[in-house]
């Protein structure tokens, strides 16, 4: 659905892509819609006669034929019946259209989100993202239900008005119109304005920018308590907020004098009828015929009023609408990582990991929308002279062997994680699995080659099982168990009061850090892919947690091709490689023993780790192991 739109159309046309297959609905929708509002004429026409008849009749209103009058009587309800059938019928297919709409934009950002560089998604920002699929669509369905039959009434009354208007008597025509024209001058002023448009723009953003400090409020809430600095971190919603109230005060005022304006002259547009009618009056030849003319205009007028009313409401809600239409079109304008073609695609022959003179940079990849976009330009982004979080970088990881990526904070280690899973694309070289470049392996492939296990473990709120079920779709409730057991989950899982049912979530159970841990690693287990690629986690709560987590993780490597992005010098004497990393580039790589034997970067990493371990040792009086890993020899049995 989504690559069928066509480059920024209009926002009646932008809808009409979105609808897609149901187009047909909406524009059945907006014909129906017109017919009602012409027919919601009809009861005007059937008024005309009737006065006709009165004043042709007057002063012996006894004359009067009663079957004529009846006629109009039913020629009215005739056309209040048309007028409200048309409409629900129109309503009923923009209802359709709408919630078919809304479910496929959903389901389309949802599939589109899945495609795009998970770091831009990062960058969009979590409570934006969710507006923007909450509010945004929400937005685009209420427009294509409701405005949408609004619009096309709007468009056909003023018509079918203008008709009536003149066909009577085109002098009370030309008042009438006179009110609108002045009416409408009085808005316009407001409109015209082009810092309207630009406000509205930015308290759209404002928004935006108060939902994601709000969310990010709430998720720091325990680091912002831990430091008691509750006045200052509240410090970013409060100005968010109060940017956000600003705005709207600002769009508010903008309309203070327009729009009561536009209101006022047409809901009293018949000041603009009688002044005419008094004026002709003394000349007019035709008596009965003048008096008919004045009063149906005298009733007729407040109809231009609601018909007007309607445009003004149906143009906001077009600005609104594009408004939600851009937000979305900020998701889904993002570029999907480039999928080849299935004859071009390579299967890897293996699970070895190779990088091929690989540079990366993060601000090379661009977020073209609001706010992330702002915020790539407030750190001076741009491609040209943009830092490198990846200098030239090659190393080859055979298959099955550990390869630990060790270096100083903000040396480039995840950021090689991050490549290896594709969540970015190279600007330079290449990322290789068993001979085959990420960029030419069909996503599905490449993920099933591995499992990730992160420090921050997401778990969803479903049963545990469930959770360790989303390794492998169609594990079986043994596989899961099995996998459990052998992440050391077990035990503490079948302690809690549903078992593997137990819910996880703010109504379910809640999880230590250790436990979330090993409960991806079972989903990794049940995973069973050839490469593990681990975020080892910084710390643990206590050492037995550790013991159980190290155990957990010996056995997920079991076997596979391991890259274990190392941040304790403990765990990786005894891997088959060390990469070590420095300010994005390979600063020194081979085993425990031959970089310690050479002066550089690894022995001084090495130095300072000890005597941090004996410093430890010392200060809790000899009592304390240092921290708990795989002894060389232990770990090379693995490598
Ligand atoms: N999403 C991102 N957007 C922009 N820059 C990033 C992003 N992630 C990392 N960087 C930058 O890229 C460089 C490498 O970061 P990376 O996270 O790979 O380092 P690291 O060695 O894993 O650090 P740590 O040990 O602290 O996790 C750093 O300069 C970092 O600031």
């Amino acid at each position: 659905m989504m690559e069928e739109r066509a480059k920024r159309p209009g926002t009646l046309a932008h809808c009409l892509s979105f609808a897609g297959a149901r187009r047909g609905l909406v524009v059945a929708s907006l014909l129906l819609a017109a017919l009602s509002a012409a027919a919601s004429f009809v009861p005007f026409v059937a008024i005309y006669f009737v006065i006709a008849d009165v004043v042709a009749a007057y002063p012996d209103l006894a004359a009067l034929d009663a079957g004529a009058l009846a006629g109009c009587g039913l020629l009215a309800i005739a056309g209040v019946a048309a007028d409200v059938g048309l409409y629900l019928a129109a309503l009923l297919c923009s209802h359709a259209a709408a919630f078919d709409t809304q479910y496929r934009l959903k389901l389309g950002i949802a599939e589109h989100l899945g495609r795009i560089p998970l770091g831009h998604i990062a960058r969009l920002g979590s409570g934006r993202l969710s507006k923007i699929m909450d509010e945004g669509v929400s937005g685009i369905e209420t427009f294509i239900a409701h405005s949408l039959p609004d619009l096309a009434s709007t468009a056909a009354a003023p018509a079918v008005l203008l008709v009536l208007l003149f066909v009577f008597d085109w002098r009370f025509g030309l008042a009438a119109i006179a009110a609108v024209v002045v009416a409408m001058a009085a808005q316009f002023a407001g409109y015209a304005n082009k810092r309207i448009m630009q406000t509205m723009g930015r308290y759209q953003e404002a928004k935006e920018r108060m939902g994601n400090a709000a969310v990010e409020y709430v998720r720091g809430m325990a680091v912002v308590k831990a430091y008691g600095r509750t006045a200052s971190s509240f410090a970013r919603l409060a100005d968010a907020v109060k940017d956000c109230t600003g705005l709207s005060l600002d769009v508010t005022l903008f309309f203070q004098n327009s729009l009561p304006a536009f209101t006022a002259i047409l809901n009293n547009a018949y000041l603009f009828i009688l002044p005419v009618g008094i004026l002709l009056a003394p000349g007019a030849s035709d008596w009965p015929a003048f008096a008919l003319s004045f009063i149906f205009y005298l009733l007729f007028v407040p109809s231009v009023a609601a018909v007007f009313n309607k445009i003004l409401y149906v143009s906001e809600d077009m600005m609104i609408a594009q408004s939600n239409i851009d937000r979305v079109d900020a998701v889904l304008d993002v570029p999907a990582l480039p999928v080849p073609d299935a004859p071009d695609r390579e299967q890897p022959r293996d699970s070895g990991i190779e990088f091929d003179h690989v540079s990366f940079s993060y601000r090379t990849q661009k977020v073209d929308t609001g706010a992330a976009a702002g915020a790539d330009a407030a750190e001076g982004g741009g491609a040209q002279g943009a830092p490198l979080a990846l200098d030239d970088v090659s190393f080859r990881i055979p298959a099955r062997t550990t390869c630990a990526i060790v270096g100083a904070s903000g040396s480039g280690k995840s950021t090689i994680a991050h490549l290896i899973a594709r969540f970015w694309d190279v600007d330079a070289g290449s990322v290789r699995i068993g001979g085959a470049d990420v960029r030419r392996m069909a996503p599905d492939d490449l993920m099933a080659q591995m499992s990730l296990v992160f420090q921050d473990v997401h778990l969803f709120r479903e049963s545990i099982a469930a959770n360790i079920a989303r390794g492998r779709a169609g594990a079986t409730r043994e596989e899961v168990e099995a996998a459990a057991r052998a992440a050391q989950a077990d035990g503490f899982i079948r302690a809690l009061p549903q078992g593997y049912d137990t819910m996880i979530g703010a109504e379910g159970v809640h999880l230590s850090g250790g436990e979330r841990q090993r409960i991806s690693i079972a989903r990794a287990i049940v995973a069973d892919a050839p490469i593990v690629v681990l975020d080892e986690a910084t710390a643990f709560s206590d050492p037995e947690n550790e013991h159980l987590i190290q155990q957990a993780l010996a056995r997920l490597m079991r076997g596979k091709t391991v890259v274990m992005i190392a941040h304790r010098l403990s765990t990786v004497v005894g891997a088959r490689q060390i990469i070590v990393m420095d300010g994005g580039r390979v600063a020194q790589q081979g085993t425990h023993e031959e970089l310690l034997a050479k002066e550089g970067p690894y022995r001084r990493m090495w130095r300072r780790y000890t005597q941090a371990v004996s410093w430890q040792i010392g200060n809790e009086g000899g009592g304390a192991a240092p921290a708990v890993g795989a002894t060389p020899k232990e770990a090379r049995q693995h490598g």
